[in-house]
């Protein structure tokens, strides 16, 4: 793989995590703590509505403060993240649906991943887009028009766009869940080989059990009530 995607070596850590709907007398998650290490994936299940997009939503910066109180550290390449900005914190975020900017080719939706602080010569940023396309399958690919890609490939190109910004913890809300059968295996064999390879700590959310035994096993499930918060 691509040295575009460097070795992470923190991990992430949450810390009493508690977080309720405004107006609601019952927390929705009452007490999290957990530890992912670098290059772990641990799964987080439960039922619709239990949690699972708000907790991932909190850790990368998205909620709605108007709509949820929230507490507990998140703890990202050793330091405290909770009071940043979602663009300071160092987290990757993938969504059920591939999101790509239609109006840029692939490569210029590559390159607005790629910190421009970092690498500011052009040549070598269309370099290290065309490196990290190749090592995903998709040499050649850098002017295409993201709507002539087909699922997986766009999936493909949204997860390589994440990468390039150099997370150092990687959420996966349900990232396979619209894929059919084949692509589903294959997207997450490719998203769990950059974990490892990058060293990412990442927190998978999904229903399918298959997802969990190929990350891991390491499973958190919140259950419809919160204090029954077990790990499998
Ligand atoms: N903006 C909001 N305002 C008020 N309540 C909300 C808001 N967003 C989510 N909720 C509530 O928070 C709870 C948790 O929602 P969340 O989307 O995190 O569940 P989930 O476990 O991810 O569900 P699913 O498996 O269906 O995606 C739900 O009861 C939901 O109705």
């Amino acid at each position: 793989m691509t040295g575009a995607f460097p070795r992470r070596c923190h991990g992430l850590v949450l810390d009493g995590l508690s977080i309720t709907v405004k107006g609601h007398s019952r927390a929705l998650i009452e007490g999290l703590s957990l530890s992912v290490t670098p290059g772990q994936i641990v799964t987080i299940m439960g039922p619709s509505g239990s949690g699972k997009s708000t907790l991932l939503s909190y850790v990368a910066g998205f909620l709605d403060r108007n709509a949820f109180v929230a507490n507990g550290a998140v703890m990202v390449g050793g330091e405290r993240i909770e009071e940043r900005p979602a663009e300071e914190r160092h987290v990757g975020i993938l969504f059920q649906d591939p999101v790509l900017f239609p109006h840029l080719s692939v490569a210029s939706n590559l390159l607005f991943g790629l910190p421009r602080v970092k690498w500011r010569d052009r040549h070598k940023r269309r370099s290290i887009v065309s490196d990290a396309l190749a090592s995903a399958g998709l040499a050649g690919f850098e002017e295409r028009d993201p709507a002539t890609l087909s699922g997986g490939q766009k999936a493909r190109v949204t997860l390589l766009r994440t990468l390039l910004s150099q997370p150092q913890a990687l959420l996966l809300d349900e990232p396979f869940g619209k894929l059919d059968a084949a692509l589903r295996e294959d997207f997450r064999s490719f998203v769990f080989a950059h974990v490892r390879e990058c060293q990412l700590a990442a927190l998978l959310v999904t229903h399918d059990p298959a997802d969990a035994e190929a990350a891991g096993q390491i499973v958190i499930r919140l259950d419809d009530d919160p204090t029954r918060l077990s790990k499998l």
